[in-house]
């Protein structure tokens, strides 16, 4: 009876940075062997499947690193084919750690996590770590906020408070750990105002302003949120992940 091997079904461990043309030959994959296919010139992976983040993170880290070709060096969970991480932790910072553990293992690069949400004081930090499934449904962010306004019917501006968390981690294939946090306090919105950014931008004042952080330019949002103040302080780290076995220093640096 001949072999049953068709090529094109086969998954390819590759190692990273390495571009694969074919599939090998091996009838028994390695389970523990990585099924990506990384893009050449990939350096860094963002481990997040929002759209909206992944947007405002590609934008932090160009404006962080200057020097780096983000198109290229930057590649996301979703277009590796990277499955959704199940956010099994009770805290921001866990979630973070456990999705950027699991791209850094599946792709063989450094990963940035994100994890995120709104905290709302009147509900004692809910709707917190289930920000995204608040109505039930994963990452229906309407429904999510529609929920979140019925709730808080009847509560007046003054008990309104609430704030953007976000916990930023970056991990390396070998397993070390960087983390860090942001926060951005304000005021719930009675209606949602604004047709920018994402998630519950339309429905929250930031301290200080009097507009929602969905008529915010998308600038001035990374400038004062959570994920730019997180970004910012992992970016040293960022920076000197990625300046490992760069090309060469800017012309006249001493080095
Ligand atoms: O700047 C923000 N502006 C508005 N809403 C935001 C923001 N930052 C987080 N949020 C909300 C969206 C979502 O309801 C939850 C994040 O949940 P979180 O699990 O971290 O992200 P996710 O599941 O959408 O994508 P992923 O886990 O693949 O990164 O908080
Ligand atoms: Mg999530």
């Amino acid at each position: 009876m001949p072999e049953q091997h068709d090529p094109s079904q086969a998954a390819a461990p590759t190692a990273p940075g390495a571009a694969v043309e074919s599939a090998p030959e091996d009838p028994e994959p390695d389970p523990d062997a990585s099924a990506v296919s990384i893009p050449s010139g990939a350096r860094l992976v963002l481990a997040t499947h929002n759209a909206g983040k992944l947007a405002e993170l590609r934008a932090m880290i160009a404006a962080e690193l200057p020097g780096l070709d983000v198109e290229r060096a930057v590649v996301d969970a979703g277009s590796l084919g990277l499955p959704d991480v199940r956010e099994t932790g009770t805290t921001f910072q866990a979630n973070a750690l456990l999705k950027a553990h699991a791209a850094a293992e599946a792709s063989g690069l450094p990963a940035v996590a994100d994890d995120s949400g709104l905290a709302v004081d009147v509900l004692h930090g809910a709707p917190g770590i289930f920000s995204a499934r608040w109505a039930g449904r994963h990452g229906d962010d309407t429904a999510n906020l529609e929920l979140l306004l019925a709730q808080l019917g009847d509560i007046p501006d003054e008990h309104r408070a609430a704030g953007f968390v976000c916990a930023a981690a970056l991990v390396t294939p070998e397993g070390a750990e960087h983390l860090e946090f942001g926060h951005l306090r304000g005021t719930l919105l009675q209606e949602p105002v604004g047709d920018g950014g994402f998630g519950y931008d339309p429905v929250l004042r930031p301290d200080g302003l009097d507009v929602s952080c969905a008529q915010l330019d998308p600038e001035h949002k990374n400038r004062i949120s959570h994920r730019g103040q997180a970004m910012a302080a992992l970016a040293p780290h960022l920076v000197a992940l990625l300046s490992q076995g760069a090309p060469a220093a800017e012309p006249g640096e001493e080095r």
